[in-house]
């Protein structure tokens, strides 16, 4: 096969926040080793979003009225469509369950922590956070999640980027807020006041801390150099989320959680579906092998459907 080089280099789409830039570089450091290329190899190619819009992200707007699921990437697929980049570097969570026609989504990087971190100066659980605490987040999961654990709480939008977001902590506009382990980890700034939540506190967003990149069906000279950058075990987990997530999808805003986990050839997922103001919560598990992943995905989010019942879904 032909390798990229500095006349003909692989081009890496991706949007231009830090978090974002981050897993690019990532990725070209993973194949840069993989075939022992030099840097100039690469080009990554930074690509607005419709999400970047500054306009629509400070207005003081939830998210959920902008938009949500396709809103940071279909800039980015009309750019490899066009042909203009290889690949697209996504974060899997911000990624729908099905992907534009002539795209293909199956390369997984190694998984981060998939967890959310809680960010608070003054305490290490959500357990700890005083009564009627003001927490900010703009995540309708979270929220959910928060409320449904501790009712007393005062939850309000907080938007920006993490270095607004902690400004706005020592401001003291809120007590504490979360953002995902994955991020933080990758992006490696120090001094944030950040404790994992346990999983039994908060199941994290489905296929949180996983990079997915995305190339288009039919380019073989892409397809190989893609090869050994997948990561087995996290594309069996997520494999299993994503089709948990599909089979609810049409209960669009509603709050999902879920996470797979491996234990040899076994298969653990957990999934949870919320009220968004947290009023009720429906949580299950299925175990299976690790090969099933998709069908128990599935299953689970019937029983978690059954449980709910038809009224559950409110804003359907
Ligand atoms: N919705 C934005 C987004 N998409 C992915 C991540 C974090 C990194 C990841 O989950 O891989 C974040 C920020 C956050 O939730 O704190």
């Amino acid at each position: 096969m032909t390798m990229p080089s500095a006349s003909a280099p692989l081009k890496i789409g991706t949007r231009g926040s830090p978090l974002a830039l981050a897993q690019a570089f990532e990725t070209r450091e993973r194949l840069r080793a993989a075939f022992d290329l030099p840097e100039d190899a690469f080009e990554i190619v930074i690509i607005k979003t419709s999400g970047d819009d500054r306009t629509l992200i400070d207005a003081d707007v939830p998210l959920k009225v902008v938009g949500n699921k396709g809103l940071f990437t279909k800039e980015i697929e009309e750019a490899l469509l066009r042909g203009d980049i290889h690949i697209a570097v996504h974060s899997m969570k911000d990624m729908p369950t099905v992907q534009p026609e002539g795209l293909v989504l199956d390369c997984y990087l190694p998984r981060e922590d998939p967890r959310d971190a809680f960010i608070c100066p003054h305490a290490e659980t959500i357990h700890d956070l005083p009564q009627g605490a003001v927490v900010g987040t703009s995540s309708l999961r979270r929220r959910a999640q928060l409320l449904h654990r501790r009712p007393d709480l005062q939850v309000v939008e907080f938007r920006g980027n993490l270095q607004t977001r902690l400004k706005k902590l020592s401001d003291g506009v809120a007590y504490a807020t979360f953002l995902a382990c994955a991020g933080l980890n990758r992006m490696k700034i120090p001094g944030v006041p950040q404790h994992a939540v346990a999983v039994e506190d908060m199941l994290p967003a489905i296929a949180q801390g996983a990079i997915g990149i995305e190339r288009r069906i039919g380019d073989t000279m892409t397809e190989s150099l893609l090869v050994p950058l997948h990561d087995r075990d996290t594309g069996l987990r997520i494999d299993a989320e994503r089709a948990f997530l599909a089979r609810l999808d049409g209960s669009c805003e509603t709050p999902i959680a879920g996470l797979a986990e491996l234990d040899g050839d076994r298969l653990r997922l957990r999934g949870e579906i919320l009220k968004t103001d947290g009023s009720t919560a429906h949580a299950g598990e299925i175990s299976g092998a690790v090969g099933d992943g998709p069908a128990l995905g599935r299953q689970l989010a019937e029983q978690l459907l059954s449980l709910a019942g038809p009224d559950f879904f409110d804003h359907m």
